[in-house]
């Protein structure tokens, strides 16, 4: 067929040719903004690079097409190739290098090593004792074992304090005996547990002497280290296929009084003595720091799969051409409609603010576990506890929404898995319930909220950590034509009169006799807004911190636009507070739909050079609609033909029921 003639594919679409030409920036520069440094975007680079120059590691059978098993055996085997090229490919030990190699190699849907990376090995860094370190930590790291967390349970996710699963000390034999008392305390959701672990940190109420000292984290091995079977008083599998996350074998496991020794126990920050004595730790939530560190990435994570989804919407909308404007010879693309850039460029302003965000919170962390180990400084943990609780709820919930609307922008050919933009939502929205649902980490963050309003109620605004001061902020009157920092001023009364009024409610219900856990949930929706509003605030600050910071010229400029309209657009979106208060008047809202109407214009002829600037290859979108050279219709025929369905022209299901049912109906 003509059409298919390999020649015309040779080169980019000139559609997205043009639209690389017309940009004002360029994207190398771009990308060091984006991955914090010059360096790292070059290394970026060099490992994609290398990446592509080995066979093994290229794309085998579109993912779309595979099943769960076949899924988990080829994310296997590039493991097993990355492992031969490790040393080759990236510095060893470098958690973002290694980050970036999972990400294109295997992609978002799961593998065995990912709990591995992400939770296993933070918690013996951050909760297991230099000896403790010195027997498993070099182990992990060589991945002479594999590990994943076990935290959560059938019965049990978000309340940890109920958790089930005992680990009861017998001085006798100084050892633990780890029980699962009843179905709903089998471990249930942990990736990489079901199959692929045979080391897990397991989460579990330490009970001396008849005592709770409630959940704990203990290092446990779960299978045999040559014939991987579980070990006797262990039970293990996997649970099933999810809505994403395929990939990944997350599992159940069940204890019969399995007993581990005593030097089991993480023991940095807190011990039992071989009596049975027990040394607390110098904050009482120190053991969920491994959560912690999750959640300061998720800024990061999250808008990575945006951006992701993003790639695709925004290089496909500069291809696909579908109705007119003015020029009546040609169709036009489908970026020109104002509504197709409404609808992409928001979150393509967000992308950039949760990155920004995301590299402020993962430094924040590794600032804190220093502090932790070095000097037993845990006086960060309550800050850096609530930002993440509230960032994690908030990027996750405009992560899902940005991702579908994408998903929309590319009409039926978004619909098709052709696009990936469904897995990648799939995988994405997991984060709205991991690492805590996101209405629970709201309340958390909302703890410190009320506590903070409550401190300036008792006339101690000094007190306040620089996060919350702007709670002391009188109210003014704004011109909004003076910039960014008006806007601040503007989304700081908004938050600060939400978290008053959310506090007030909270009070009155309590004056009016209920308990505190009552008020509280009679207030929740309210609290959970004025969260909302104070991670907003603070993710619009960094953003302005970020660009001010920049000193390239054009992309400064350009990320100055799309600051712009990530003001506009979040302030519009919180509008209905501000007029409710008589913060903002219907004629500031005019000047703000209008701010945001240029900004779309503005941003229009960098729309895709935006989107390339993230530099991800082919093989880590895995879209076919989303490649980089653009040639979406040829690429999506060949695609299709490679579906199993295609590989006989007469189906079985054709032979053995459609054909005798037709040929009984001839009858
Ligand atoms: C070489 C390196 C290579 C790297 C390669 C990496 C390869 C990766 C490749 C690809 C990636 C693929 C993708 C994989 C990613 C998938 C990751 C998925 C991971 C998912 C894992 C999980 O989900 S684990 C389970 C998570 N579970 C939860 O989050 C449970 C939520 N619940 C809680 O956290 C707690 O129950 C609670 C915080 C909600 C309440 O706790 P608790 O009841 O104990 O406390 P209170 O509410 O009473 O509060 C008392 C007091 O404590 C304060 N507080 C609570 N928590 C903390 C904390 N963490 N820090 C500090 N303070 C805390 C709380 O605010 C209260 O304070 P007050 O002053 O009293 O208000
Ligand atoms: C893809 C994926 C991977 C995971 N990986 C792991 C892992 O590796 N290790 C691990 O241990 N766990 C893992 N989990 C489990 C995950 O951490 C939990 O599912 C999560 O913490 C939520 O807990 P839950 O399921 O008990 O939800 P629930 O708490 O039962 O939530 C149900 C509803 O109740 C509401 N709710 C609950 N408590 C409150 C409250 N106090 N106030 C108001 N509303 C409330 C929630 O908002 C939600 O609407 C994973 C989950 C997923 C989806």
């Amino acid at each position: 067929m003509s059409f298919l003639n390999k020649e015309i594919c040779d080169g980019d679409n000139p559609d997205l040719t043009e639209e690389r030409r017309t940009a004002t920036f360029d994207t190398d520069r771009m990308a060091q903004v984006i991955y914090g440094s010059e360096k790292f975007a070059a290394r970026r680079r060099q490992i994609t690079k290398s990446i592509s120059r080995i066979p093994a590691l290229q794309d085998t059978k579109p993912l779309a097409f595979m099943t769960r098993e076949e899924k988990i055996t080829e994310a296997c085997r590039e493991l097993d190739v990355l492992s031969d090229h490790w040393e080759q490919l990236i510095y060893v030990n470098d958690e973002e290098e290694a980050l970036h190699l999972h990400r294109e190699v295997i992609g978002m849907e799961g593998h065995p090593f990912a709990l591995h990376e992400t939770m296993f090995i933070p918690t013996l860094v951050s909760q297991a004792s230099d000896e403790q370190q010195e027997k498993w930590l070099g182990r992990a790291r060589k991945r002479e074992i594999i590990g994943c967390y076990a935290q959560t349970e059938l019965g049990h996710g978000s309340n940890l304090r109920k958790l089930e699963t005992t680990a009861t000390y017998s001085p006798s034999t100084q050892e633990f005996i780890l029980h699962t008392p009843t179905i709903t305390a089998l471990k249930w959701w942990p990736g990489a547990l079901g199959k692929s672990s045979n080391y897990a940190i397991v989460m579990a109420d330490l009970v001396i002497k008849n005592k709770s000292y409630g959940p704990h984290p203990f290092i446990v091995q779960l299978r045999d280290e040559k014939t991987h079977q579980p070990l006797p008083g262990i039970t293990v599998g996997d649970i099933g296929p999810k809505m994403a996350f395929n990939g990944a074998d997350n599992g159940f496991l069940g204890f019969d009084h399995f007993r581990i020794p005593r030097g089991n126990l993480l023991m940095r920050h807190n011990r039992v003595e071989p009596d049975g004595s027990y040394l607390k730790p110098p904050h009482a939530k120190i053991g969920y720091s491994s959560m912690v560190k999750v959640r300061s990435r998720m800024a990061m994570d999250q808008g990575l799969f945006m951006a992701q989804a993003l790639v695709i919407a925004v290089r496909y909308s500069a291809v696909r051409r579908q109705g007119f404007l003015e020029d009546k010879s040609q169709e036009v693309k489908v970026l020109d409609y104002q509504t197709q850039q409404h609808r992409l460029f928001p979150s393509i302003a967000r992308v950039y603010a949760f990155i920004f965000c995301g590299l402020e919170t993962i430094q924040l962390y590794e600032k804190l576990i220093l502090d932790v180990n070095k000097n037993g400084d845990t006086s960060g943990m309550a800050d850096l506890h609530s930002l993440t609780s509230g960032l994690k709820s908030v990027v996750t919930h405009f992560t899902g929404q940005g991702i579908e609307q994408a998903r929309m922008a590319c009409g039926g050919h978004g619909y098709s898995m052709a696009s990936y933009i469904s897995e990648i939502y799939g995988v994405a929205v997991a984060g709205c319930t991991y690492e805590g649902e996101n209405m629970v980490m709201l309340l958390q963050c909302a703890r410190a909220l009320v506590k903070a309003v409550e401190l300036v109620e008792e006339g101690h605004p000094e007190k306040l950590s620089p996060m919350m001061a702007y709670l002391t902020k009188p109210s003014v009157t704004v011109d909004l034509t003076v910039g960014p920092e008006a806007y601040v001023k503007i989304f700081q009364l908004i938050a600060k009169k939400q978290a008053f009024k959310a506090t007030e409610q909270l009070h009155k219900f309590m004056v009016a006799g209920d308990s505190r856990d009552v008020a509280w949930n009679k207030s929740a929706v309210e609290l959970t807004k004025a969260s909302r509003l104070h991670t907003r605030l603070y993710i619009l600050k960094t953003f302005i911190r970020r660009v001010e910071s920049i000193t390239d010229i054009s992309v400064k400029a350009a990320l100055t636009d799309l600051l712009n309209l990530h003001l506009n657009y979040e302030l519009l979106d919180v509008a209905s507070y501000a007029l409710a208060d008589g913060i903002m008047s219907s004629t500031q809202m005019d000047f703000i739909k209008n701010q945001l109407y240029s900004s779309l214009e503005k941003i229009r002829p960098n729309a895709v050079s935006l989107m390339d600037s993230f530099q991800f290859s082919d093989l880590q979108l895995r879209s076919v609609l989303g490649r980089r050279d653009g040639h979406v219709y040829q690429n999506l025929f060949e695609w299709a033909k490679s579906s199993p369905l295609n590989q006989s022209e007469v189906l079985p299901s054709v032979t053995q029921y459609l054909k005798p049912m037709m040929e009984k109906s001839k009858l």
